[in-house]
């Protein structure tokens, strides 16, 4: 479904990512980890298309998609999440759905954003201000919602995870299960804490200084002695 071969991007003189390669399947349930710094999100903005590589190919869905604009990608069936939320200013949740929805589906779609409200369990917020009267949870909740909005068949998600206490990030890891069972969604997501990606992720990449040090379950992964390096390294720094 998702192919990057030998991508690198530039910022000036800046290496963020250096010949990275890798492909998954459909349904997959990836996590994306690495120290900070490492490129992750560099990935994401790479794959939806904020971000030009230098060099590569990135195949989705079987097409070459390296030099579609953003919207381009999304109707193909690219959704993701920035590591801070970003909703509308002004709209309320409901109207933030049916913005991303004609952005990313290309027309609104009303049953459809009733629908992921209740997924989303967003119902009874649905006509408050989405920047100014959620809670952190419900911005989460929102951002994935957005997501969902346009009809993704592969979900990015960028630390969607980070600042919740544990029950809480619990609730949510069972429902990004329920999203993927019921959507029959890709999921990359990247995630520092270990538990979760072990018990989310059937398959973890790592990237560090913007290259792809290991590959494989997320049990194989965390024992990778340069992957315990590249953390115990970073935490020395
Ligand atoms: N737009 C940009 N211009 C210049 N440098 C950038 C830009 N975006 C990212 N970088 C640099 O690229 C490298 C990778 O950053 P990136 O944000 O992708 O890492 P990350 O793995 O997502 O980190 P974190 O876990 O802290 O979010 C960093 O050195 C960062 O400073």
């Amino acid at each position: 479904m998702l192919r990057l071969e030998d991508v690198t991007v530039r910022f000036g003189g800046l290496t963020a990512l250096k010949d990275v390669s890798f492909a998954m399947g459909a349904g997959e349930i990836l996590g994306l980890v690495g120290p900070n710094g490492a490129g992750k999100t560099t990935l994401f903005n790479t794959i939806s298309g904020l971000v030009r590589p230098k060099t590569g190919r990135i195949l989705f869905a079987e097409r070459e998609i390296g030099r579609l604009p953003l919207h381009a990608r999304a109707r193909l069936g690219l959704g993701r999440t920035f590591q801070i939320p970003q909703p509308m200013h002004h709209l309320t949740v409901r109207e933030n759905l049916t913005v991303a929805q004609v952005f990313g589906a290309g027309k609104a779609d009303t049953a459809r954003v009733d629908e992921i409200l209740e997924v989303m369990e967003l119902g009874q917020h649905a006509e408050r201000n989405a920047a100014t009267e959620l809670a952190l949870q419900e911005l989460k909740r929102l951002e994935i919602a957005k997501a969902l909005a346009t009809n993704p068949k592969l979900l990015l998600l960028d630390e969607v995870l980070a600042g919740l206490e544990s029950n809480a990030k619990r609730r949510f890891v069972d429902k990004l299960r329920e999203l993927h069972e019921r959507y029959k969604l890709a999921i990359v997501i990247v995630e520092h804490d270990i538990e979760t990606i072990s018990t989310l992720c059937s398959r973890a990449v790592v990237l560090n200084f913007g290259q792809m040090i290991a590959d494989g379950t997320p049990a194989e992964v965390f024992r990778n002695p340069a992957v315990v390096e590249s953390y115990t390294g970073a935490a020395d720094a």
